[in-house]
């Protein structure tokens, strides 16, 4: 999480330099918020050790990623920093920590079976009935966008088929942990459907922002001079714009714990 927040110059998203489209939240807000979710996070490591990666455990684990989610709103005086990062991260945890993980099939795997039906269950039954809905919720209403529970029902092919080999293949060709994720964070914004992008500024911000990162990586992105400038160009744009997309930026975190996951994972001779 931290380094996902450390990663800069972030499009729109708050970062080391500055707090991007957002008015209510900033670095030390963003900060308050990690400290007070990190223990949440070894609880669900502790809850899933040697356990199937079923609908049973998923049930659990949400109880205490709806915890985390009470702790990250009290520390933030109610903002939403990492709604959606403390499920993304949640179920990665849950998934890498439990029986089934055994590399990246493995973890895709488990992540898949413990979201089973999500979306037909969660948005696609019974949303008319409710009286207050999400912001993700209305955009399905209203859209057809499934957002972060459409990404985890599919296995996160954005962190394993766009963040993850961009990341993996940067940090390998000698590119610091900063350059690795923010191409990382590219590849991802040209694929995501970020709910909090549509919820911001409708359809045509969400192809603005896949548009406007492909162009980024056309232009070899943070490894030529041209594509640093046009990362900062979509800095000052996305403010001006008020487009921030949160969702790529959860995606940005849970592609740097597949990574690091990974290597633990291969270290206990589980990969
Ligand atoms: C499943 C839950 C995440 C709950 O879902 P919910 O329906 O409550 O929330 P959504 O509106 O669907 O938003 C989920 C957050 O997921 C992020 N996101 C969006 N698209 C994607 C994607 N494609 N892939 C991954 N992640 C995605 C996004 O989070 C980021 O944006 C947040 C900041 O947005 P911002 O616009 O600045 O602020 P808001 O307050 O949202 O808007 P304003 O009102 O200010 O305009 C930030 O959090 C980022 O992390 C979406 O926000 C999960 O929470 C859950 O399981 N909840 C429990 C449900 C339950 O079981 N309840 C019963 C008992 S507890
Ligand atoms: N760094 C960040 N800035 C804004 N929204 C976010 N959601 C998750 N990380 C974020």
């Amino acid at each position: 999480m931290l380094q996902e927040l450390d990663t800069t110059p972030k499009p729109g998203l708050v970062d080391r330099s500055d707090q991007g489209a957002h008015a209510d939240m900033d670095y030390a807000c963003f900060r308050r918020s990690i400290e007070a979710v990190v223990p949440y996070f070894a609880a669900t490591g502790a809850l899933a050790a040697g356990k199937s990666p079923d609908e049973v455990l998923w049930r659990k684990v949400r109880k205490i990623g709806c915890e985390a989610e009470t702790a990250m709103f009290s520390a933030t005086g109610g903002v939403n920093t990492h709604k959606g990062q403390i499920f993304v991260l949640m179920l990665l945890v849950a998934a890498a920590s439990s029986e089934g993980a055994s590399g990246i099939p493995g973890l895709q795997k488990g992540i898949r079976i413990m979201t089973r039906g999500m979306v037909y269950k969660e948005l696609g039954n019974g949303l008319h009935n409710k009286n207050e809905l999400s912001h993700g919720e209305r955009l399905f209403l209203s859209h057809g966008i499934t957002g972060v529970r459409g990404e985890a029902e599919a296995g996160f092919p954005v962190i394993f088929e766009c963040g993850l080999p961009v990341y993996t293949a940067m940090l390998g060709s000698g590119y610091s942990v900063n350059d690795a994720s923010l191409q990382a964070l590219l590849a991802i914004m040209c694929s995501a459907e970020d709910s909090t992008v549509v919820h911001r500024g409708g359809l045509e911000a969400l192809r603005f922002v896949q548009s406007s990162s492909l162009a980024a990586v056309a232009l070899g992105g943070v490894r030529t001079e041209a594509g640093r400038n046009y990362l900062y160009a979509m800095n000052r744009e996305f403010i001006l714009r008020g487009l921030s997309p949160g969702g790529c930026a959860d995606l940005l975190a849970g592609t740097i714990f597949v990574h690091e996951a990974e290597k633990e994972l291969r270290i206990h001779g589980r990969a």
